[in-house]
C-alpha cells in the first residue's frame, strides 16, 4: 500500500513565496520517493526518484503509456492500438488527427525551447564566463561539448517540464513492488530527481562540468531525463537539440548579454504555468567586438 498525502483535494504543488528554493514541488521531501493522494477525483501516485521514474517510463513504459483524456487526443491513441475494428471510419487518420498533431507539435514544441533558452541565458547572466569564438555550425556539435553541458545544466536545474505531463496505468501493473491498478494517474516529479542531492552535488548551483567526466568527454547520467523516457518520451527531442545548439551557438557568438547597470542578476525562483518560465528580467544586448556593429541571426 503506498503511503497517501490526504483524502482531501490536495494542491499539486507547495509554493514557497520567499526563501533560496523556488519551490519545492508536490512535497516530496515530505512524503517520499513514491506516494499517492487524490488530486480531486484521481487517485494519482507521483514518482519523485529516478529507479521509480525509470520503471514507469522504460522498464513498464508500455503498461503506463496512457493519457488522462484532457491531455490526449484518446480516440487517436486508441485507434492507433487497434482496439477499434481494422478498417472503421473511427481507425482512419483525419485531417482533424493531422490539425490536432501539427497544434501539438507548436504547442509543446514552442514555448518549451524558448523557455529554456531564456533560462539558460538568466544563468549565463549569472555566470557571464562561456562564450564562443567563431560562427558554430552543426558538425562542431561534437567539438562544443562544454556548450552541450550548459544546455543540459540549464535543462536540468530548471526543467521547464518539473513534472511530467500525466501518464496513466493501462493495465494493472505495479511500481517499486506496489500494486497500481489501471487507470491509477502517475506523475513523475522530474524536478525532484534532477535536485537529488545523492546524485547531483549541490544541485541548486549552476555547474555544467557535472556533465563531464575526468577527461572532459561527455557524460549523460541515467537520472538525467529532462525529455522524459520511453514508449512517451518527447518526440521532439532531437529538434529541439539542435535547435537549442544551433540558437544559443550562434547568440553567445554574435552577441554579448550584460546586465544593466545597477540592475540585480535575474530572479531565478520561476512562475509555473504551461511550462515553468523565469520571471521577466532585463538584459542588455551589444553585438560582439568585431562584428562591425551588425547582429546577424
Ligand atoms: C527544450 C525543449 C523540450 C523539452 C524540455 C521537452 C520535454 C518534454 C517532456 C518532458 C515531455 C513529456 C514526456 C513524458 O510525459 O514522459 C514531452 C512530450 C512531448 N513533446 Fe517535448 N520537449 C521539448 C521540445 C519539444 C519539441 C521541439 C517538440 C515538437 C516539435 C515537442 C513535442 C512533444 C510532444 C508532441 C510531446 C507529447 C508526446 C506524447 O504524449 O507521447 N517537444 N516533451
Amino acid at each position: 500500500m503506498l503511503h497517501k498525502a490526504g483524502k482531501r483535494p490536495y494542491s499539486l504543488l507547495c509554493y514557497k513565496r520567499a526563501g533560496k528554493r523556488p519551490y519545492s514541488l508536490l512535497c516530496y521531501k515530505k512524503y517520499g520517493s513514491l506516494f499517492a493522494l487524490y488530486l480531486g477525483p484521481h487517485y494519482t501516485v507521483v514518482v519523485n526518484n529516478h529507479q521509480h521514474a525509470r520503471e514507469v517510463l522504460l522498464q513498464r513504459g508500455r503498461d503506463f503509456a496512457g493519457r488522462p483524456s484532457m491531455v490526449s487526443h484518446e480516440e487517436k491513441v486508441e485507434s492507433g492500438r487497434g482496439q477499434k475494428s481494422p478498417g472503421s471510419e473511427e481507425e482512419r487518420i483525419t485531417d482533424d488527427h493531422v490539425l490536432m498533431t501539427a497544434a501539438e507539435a507548436f504547442g509543446a514544441g514552442v514555448e518549451t525551447t524558448s523557455t529554456t533558452l531564456l533560462w539558460i541565458l538568466a544563468y549565463l547572466l549569472h555566470h557571464p564566463e562561456v562564450r564562443t569564438e567563431r560562427p558554430v555550425c552543426m558538425s562542431d556539435r561534437s567539438r562544443l561539448p562544454y556548450l552541450d553541458c550548459v544546455i543540459n545544466e540549464g535543462m536540468r536545474i530548471r526543467p521547464v517540464s518539473p513534472v511530467l505531463i500525466p501518464h496513466t496505468a493501462m493495465t494493472d501493473s505495479s511500481i517499486g513492488g506496489h500494486s497500481v491498478s489501471r487507470g491509477t494517474r502517475v506523475l513523475v516529479n522530474m524536478w525532484a530527481i534532477h535536485h537529488e542531492p545523492r546524485h547531483w552535488d549541490k544541485p541548486d548551483l549552476f555547474n555544467p562540468d557535472r556533465f563531464l567526466d575526468n577527461q572532459g568527454q561527455r557524460v549523460t547520467p541515467s537520472y538525467f531525463l529532462p525529455f522524459g523516457a520511453g514508449p512517451r518520451v518527447c518526440v521532439g527531442e532531437s529538434l529541439a537539440r539542435l535547435e537549442l545548439f544551433l540558437f544559443l551557438s550562434s547568440m553567445l557568438q554574435r552577441i554579448s548579454f550584460s546586465l544593466p547597470e545597477g540592475a540585480p542578476p535575474p530572479n531565478l525562483q520561476g512562475r509555473l504555468g504551461v511550462v515553468l518560465q523565469p520571471l521577466p528580467y532585463k538584459v542588455v544586448v551589444a553585438p560582439r567586438a568585431g562584428l562591425g556593429g551588425r547582429i546577424q541571426l
